[in-house]
């Protein structure tokens, strides 16, 4: 939609002006109300807002309080603009007020005290002041109005004056024996707003100094005065000062003895209001026209007014309790909604509390179970770490170290249990003793690490003769006993031969030096010496020690018949026992 063709260019920008003049040329500001209306339909929604604000100000200002608070009150909640709604709520406190709505109105009040460090905007701010200052004197609690009448006389909005704080001290003071019409402050507040600009609040702080001059017994002045301003207040419309003007003029006029003219005024001023309200206004109306009456001796008439005037006496007493009722009534509850949200928020935090406390037990919970698997863990790998090097130093003890094969002590520890089986079962065994020949010269040629090579790999061979069950251990240096367990003499001579033969047959060594190497073999069987170790021991050393007496290289076996193998290994009784080209001699023991 374009506003080429409207009257007023900027709608925003003449808002704003006529917010500017609502007391300093009121009845400019209901002219452009006006002008402004006629183009309501182009306004925007928050232009819309504004003009709705101030037709709610223009209804206060008229004595309407009651539509003024719903429109301002729709202000308030639905403009969607934080200023104006703050502006909206302190109009909405004087009116509140006006209705007698007092409870509503101090709660109001409360809310906008608390939010009064939100509101950024000067003059909202400015206006929320003024308001709160208001409706604290309404609840007769002057020390906290003038603490908000300092508070905007230290903060005034740019292109604000001192007219309004001042003004507001005084009406502040009003009552007070301390207020007097030569006060100086009094006559300084009037100079300050009507250089302002600002003839409100100028005709306000002289309604003030009429009342003051009746209190002081002065009405020829109060009349005077009342003369004079008169003409403005009409013009400027106010409902609330041309209320007072009319009751003022009443009261002088009594207390001047012109009884008529002070009925006349007084019947005027009760013609201003609705006559079954209570107010200050109409008891003092009334007051007047019962001691006219009085004094013109209609007494009936006198007493009928004087009934209002005790009516309207007690009702503004009335009225002054309540206030006073509901200020406190709206502070217990702000007490006790205050005293529940502490409270609230003490179980709140004993709540919290309690989480933590639970959240912290579970963790420590989480946490004992934790040291406990990690002291498990711990005692586990110590445990497997204790069985491992169990193991392995039962392994040492029953090993050689060089060769992997049983030791001495535990060859014969184990030979021993097995003949013992043996003989149980009654199954032959043999012993056989073997010895490197010349070992030493190996050693003293080829050094103690080709020693040790050659007896590592002589194991190796004889390995691959046995079986599973055999016993194979090293007794010494460079000898080794074997216990063929469930074999017969003649099997064990086939076995030792077949050792003897690989170990001559097989060259030993490194890559760069290999050498060949034979050895001795004694055996002794079961079948012969029994199934008793020593003297199987003892007899296989003899038939080795026999075999390197023959000249090495060869097989001999203690006793019996069976105890030579011919060169191809076969067992034949009496024949010598020796392998390839070397020359072997065989020796039948006993
Ligand atoms: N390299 C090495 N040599 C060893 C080990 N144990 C013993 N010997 C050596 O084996 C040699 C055994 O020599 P001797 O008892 O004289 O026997 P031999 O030289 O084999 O002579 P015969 O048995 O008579 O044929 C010694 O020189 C020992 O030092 C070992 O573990 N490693």
């Amino acid at each position: 939609m374009t506003r080429a063709s409207a009257a007023i260019p900027d709608p925003a920008a003449f808002l704003a002006q006529i917010d500017s003049v609502r007391t300093s040329d009121h009845p400019r500001f209901v002219r452009m109300l006006a002008q402004i209306h006629r183009e309501a339909p182009r306004l925007n929604p928050a232009e819309q807002w504004h003009l709705r604000y101030l037709d709610a100000w223009q209804t206060a200002y008229q004595g309407d309080y009651t539509k003024a608070d719903a429109q301002l009150r729709a202000v308030a909640e639905h403009a969607g603009d934080a200023t104006l709604a703050a502006r909206a709520s302190a109009m909405r406190l004087t009116g509140l007020g006006f209705t007698r709505r007092y409870e509503e109105a101090f709660a109001l009040a409360d809310r906008l005290a608390t939010d009064l460090p939100n509101i950024k905007d000067p003059l909202a701010r400015f206006q929320v002041l003024f308001n709160l200052a208001q409706s604290m004197l309404l609840a007769d609690k002057r020390d906290l109005a003038l603490n908000y009448a300092r508070m905007i006389e230290s903060n005034l909005p740019p292109g604000a004056t001192l007219c309004p704080p001042r003004s507001l001290q005084i009406t502040i003071r009003y009552d007070s024996p301390t207020l007097t019409s030569s006060s100086p402050e009094f006559h300084q507040a009037i100079e300050t707003c009507k250089a302002a600009g600002q003839p409100v609040y100028v005709n306000t702080l002289r309604l003030v100094m009429v009342d003051t001059y009746l209190r002081e017994n002065q009405p020829a002045k109060a009349l005077a005065l009342l003369d004079r301003i008169e003409p403005g207040i009409k013009r400027n419309g106010l409902y609330a000062h041309i209320e007072s003007t009319a009751v003022f003029r009443a009261r002088a006029l009594l207390a001047l003895g012109r009884l008529a003219d002070a009925r006349t005024a007084a019947l005027a001023a009760l013609s201003l209001s609705d006559p079954n309200e209570i107010s200050e206004a109409l008891k003092a109306v009334y007051e007047v026209l019962y001691k006219v009456e009085k004094e013109r001796g209609d007494t009936a008439v006198a007493l009928s007014y004087f009934e209002r005037y005790t009516v309207q006496d007690k009702g503004y007493l009335n009225d002054v309790s309540a206030r006073a009722l509901a200020y406190q009534t709206v502070q217990q509850h702000l007490l006790t909604g205050k005293l529940e949200t502490e409270k609230l928020s003490r179980q709140n935090a004993m709540l919290r509390l309690q989480r933590a406390l639970d959240a912290k037990a579970v963790e420590t919970g989480r946490l004992y179970i934790l040291m406990l698997l990690l002291i498990v863990a711990f005692i586990a790998s110590w445990l497997y770490r204790l069985k491992r090097s169990q193991l392995r130093f039962k392994r040492l003890s029953h090993h050689d170290g060089l060769t992997g094969i049983f030791n001495h002590q535990h060859f014969i520890g184990e030979a021993a249990r097995v003949l013992q089986a043996s003989k149980k079962k009654k199954e032959q065994a043999c012993l056989i003793s073997i010895d490197l020949d010349y070992f030493k010269q190996v050693n003293d040629t080829h050094g103690h690490a080709m020693g040790d090579a050659v007896l590592k790999q002589t194991v190796a061979i004889c390995q691959q003769e046995l079986r599973p069950a055999d016993l194979f251990g090293r007794l010494g240096g460079e000898e080794f006993g074997i216990l063929l367990a469930g074999c017969s003499r003649h099997q064990g001579l086939e076995i030792a031969n077949r050792i003897r033969i690989a170990i001559d047959a097989t060259p030993m060594g490194h890559d760069d030096c290999v050498i060949t190497i034979s050895a001795s073999v004694g055996l002794a069987s079961t079948e012969v010496s029994g199934h008793d170790l020593q003297r199987l021991c003892k007899e296989a050393d003899a038939a080795l020690y026999r075999a390197k007496g023959a000249g090495r290289n060869r097989v001999v076996a203690h006793a019996g018949t069976g105890d030579l193998l011919d060169k191809e290994g076969i067992p034949v009784p009496g024949s010598t026992l020796r392998s390839g080209a070397t020359p072997v001699s065989v020796a039948e023991l006993e």
